[in-house]
């Protein structure tokens, strides 16, 4: 295949080598747990090879999945990349393959409150111990290293308030240590930001969201590079992590449209972060693609583009302001999880409790949204009557 082809370009290609593909266009559906041998020399070339995407045993995979892996390995850059039920399961997956009784974990204060769960009700008992740290340390992390210190995990930007991570400074500090580091890639999908041309060991992406794209797969990844992706990959077969056949095609028929999908996010989301910011009622807008969000340079620098999701922060509101605001939308639905085609909406009063390492500056409830791929005037009139119920 021409190697120096153009995202967009790549993007159609990836994972449909004709060894998966035959003679039709997407790999095709190939379900199954028990792999069949007619000869010894091929059951042994099987077993010699079960782990470099040749068919084995179900729980390693089929060509639907090889295809996938394959594709996400070209998209991110890893030398290899693992599937997981869902995106928790990958973070879960990625630092059990890293971490063990005694070891240190260094997550970022900003992370995922379920990744935050994980640490607390999880790690805390196999004896592993964690220390938050602020999504802006950069190099200074070093300052949080301690001799037991085996992961660094970080998520650029965080998926609830936006803080964009130095990866590349913070990349550095850990390899002088030997200590791996973790992204959880999730929001700018395979094609954002390449995590291992930033330093990442580990890159981890809840393919549940943009990846798949409609709202209707769970799917996690998780991808090394070639010094980690032995122990990842060797861990996560341990631990029995492992998606369907079903799930990988979708995850890879998402995979087609994802550049499109992304950039009509990006333009509507924009366009109503703006929007936003004209607003008496709005505080902030952390969306770091804005001049004002204080990781922009970051984001500019490491990144190649924006997505829909971005929150915005109101200068006051009751709860039930906030319920009012919320409830009666026409095109924003209150839901967990985002990156499909639909707009979202959840809205928080209480971030200062998902932080233990830094002081959340404001005040006023948190609104995070999903801008999909409605017209983005018929959303902006829905925020409009909404801040008509809200005031
Ligand atoms: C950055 C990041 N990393 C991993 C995952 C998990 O993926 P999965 O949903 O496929 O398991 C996600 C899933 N994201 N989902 C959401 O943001 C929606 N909210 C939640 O799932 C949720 C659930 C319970 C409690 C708190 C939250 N929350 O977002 O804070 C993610 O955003």
């Amino acid at each position: 295949m021409e190697q120096n082809m153009k995202r967009d370009t790549q993007l159609i290609h990836a994972g449909r080598a004709k060894q998966y593909t035959g003679k039709v266009v997407n790999p095709p559906v190939v379900r199954g747990s028990t792999i069949v041998f007619d000869t010894f020399a091929e059951l042994k070339h099987a077993t010699l090879n079960r782990g470099n995407r040749v068919p084995f045993y179900g729980r390693r995979g089929t060509d639907t999945h090889f295809a996938l892996q394959q594709a996400i390995c070209e998209l991110e850059g890893g030398a290899g990349c693992a599937l997981y039920p869902c995106g928790a399961a990958a973070v879960s997956g990625a630092l059990l393959a890293f971490l063990k009784s005694g070891d240190h974990l260094l997550m970022v204060d900003s992370a995922y409150e379920p990744t935050r769960a994980l640490c607390e009700k999880l790690l805390a008992g196999l004896g592993i111990e964690t220390t938050y740290y602020d999504p802006q340390v950069g190099a200074a992390i070093v300052g949080l290293i301690k001799p037991n210190t085996k992961v660094i995990f970080l998520e650029s930007p965080g998926s609830l308030t936006f803080e964009m991570q130095d990866i590349p400074a913070i990349t550095a500090v850990a390899r002088q240590h030997g200590i791996v580091t973790i992204l959880d890639n999730t929001w700018a999908s395979p094609i954002l930001c390449q995590p291992f041309a930033l330093g990442v060991d580990v890159s981890v992406q809840s393919a549940t969201k943009y990846i798949v794209g409609h709202s209707d797969v769970m799917l996690g990844t998780a991808s090394a590079n070639e010094k980690h992706w032995p122990q990842l990959r060797e861990y996560s077969y341990l631990m029995g992590y492992c998606a369907s056949a079903d799930d990988a095609y979708t995850a890879l028929r998402g995979l087609r449209t994802l550049s499109v999908r992304l950039k009509q996010h990006q333009q509507s989301a924009l366009t109503v972060a703006n929007w936003l910011q004209q607003r008496p009622e709005v505080e902030t807008v952390l969306h770091p693609a804005l001049p004002s969000h204080p990781g922009q340079a970051i984001f500019q620098r490491d990144f190649s583009g924006s997505n829909g999701l971005f929150s915005f922060v109101l200068k006051q509101g009751s709860q039930q302001q906030v319920e009012a605001f919320i409830e009666g939308m026409a095109h924003f639905k209150m839901g967990f999880s985002w990156g499909g085609f639909e707009s979202l909406i959840t809205a928080t009063m209480k971030v200062q409790q998902l932080r233990t390492a830094t002081t959340w500056p404001y005040s006023g409830p948190l609104i995070r949204l999903h801008i999909g791929l409605e017209d983005v005037d018929d959303l902006i009139a829905d925020l409009t009557a909404a801040f008509a119920r809200f005031n």
